[in-house]
């Protein structure tokens, strides 16, 4: 085929299509700003992958933006622990959610979902927040997506420089020092940990959203209702 010719047959395929961004949610609260770093993270890792955008909301401003919650593909979920759980103001947006969300027809439902949270010590019981979060999702009907970093910063070549060195797998874990100000705790590993979830909730999500629009289009294609 002559130049011309592969020329003149480009021009009349359809031009691509151009799919709207996937939309990636991540609210949080943070009282003095730690865990505030940390989201912060987790969007740089969202925003990594191309053709996710993420849109950054603290628990206040959420509440009052239901419906780019409603219409993002995903949500991300972050709080500080405090007294061994999600913070009071996160949970009230939680409760929010019920009202809000549920009530107008389960409008999260087969959604993405992850969370993360950061804490004074290196425990501080922050599995038993991560926990509530996952609830929180099921309750919507979402898919918890955790983390899949292999065990660190638990044998003799190990450190706190390690991806994951708190060691969680439910979602992304931090700990912020109780005399250091969000300037520099928590530290850049814990930061990077985030960062690699916000990677991994994007990428999750993109196959999800193309794989059901793939689904879609071969269903109408064969004149099934999808
Ligand atoms: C009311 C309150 C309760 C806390 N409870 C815990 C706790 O249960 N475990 C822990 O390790 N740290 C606890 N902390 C410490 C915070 O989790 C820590 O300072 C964190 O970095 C605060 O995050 P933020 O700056 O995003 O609010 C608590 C702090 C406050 C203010």
């Amino acid at each position: 085929m002559a130049d011309r010719d592969v020329i003149n047959a480009l021009a009349l395929e359809p031009p691509p299509a151009i799919s709207p961004p996937t939309r990636v949610a991540i609210v949080y609260h943070s009282g003095y700003g730690h865990t505030g770093r940390q989201a912060e993270a987790i969007k740089t890792g969202v925003e990594e992958i191309g053709g996710v955008k993420a849109l950054l909301l603290t628990e206040a401003e959420a509440q009052q933006r239901w419906d780019d919650l409603n219409t993002a593909h995903a949500i991300i979920f972050g709080a500080p622990t405090y007294v061994g759980a999600a913070s009071a103001s996160f949970k009230a947006f939680q409760e929010a959610s019920s009202n809000a969300v549920m009530a107008r027809g389960y409008l999260w439902k087969d959604k993405i979902a992850a969370g993360f949270t950061n804490s004074g010590t290196q425990s501080g019981d922050k599995l038993s927040t991560l926990i509530q979060l996952v609830l929180f999702a099921a309750q919507h009907g979402m898919h918890w997506v955790g983390l899949d970093l292999p065990p660190a910063n638990c044998s003799s070549s190990g450190s706190d420089d390690d991806l994951n060195r708190l060691g969680f797998w439910l979602g992304a874990g931090a700990q912020s020092n109780t005399d250091e100000g969000p300037d520099l705790a928590p530290p850049k590993s814990d930061l990077a940990t985030a960062r690699y979830l916000g990677r991994r909730v994007a990428k999750t999500t993109l196959q999800l959203v193309r794989g059901r629009d793939a689904m879609d289009a071969r269903a109408s294609s064969c004149g099934i209702q999808p």
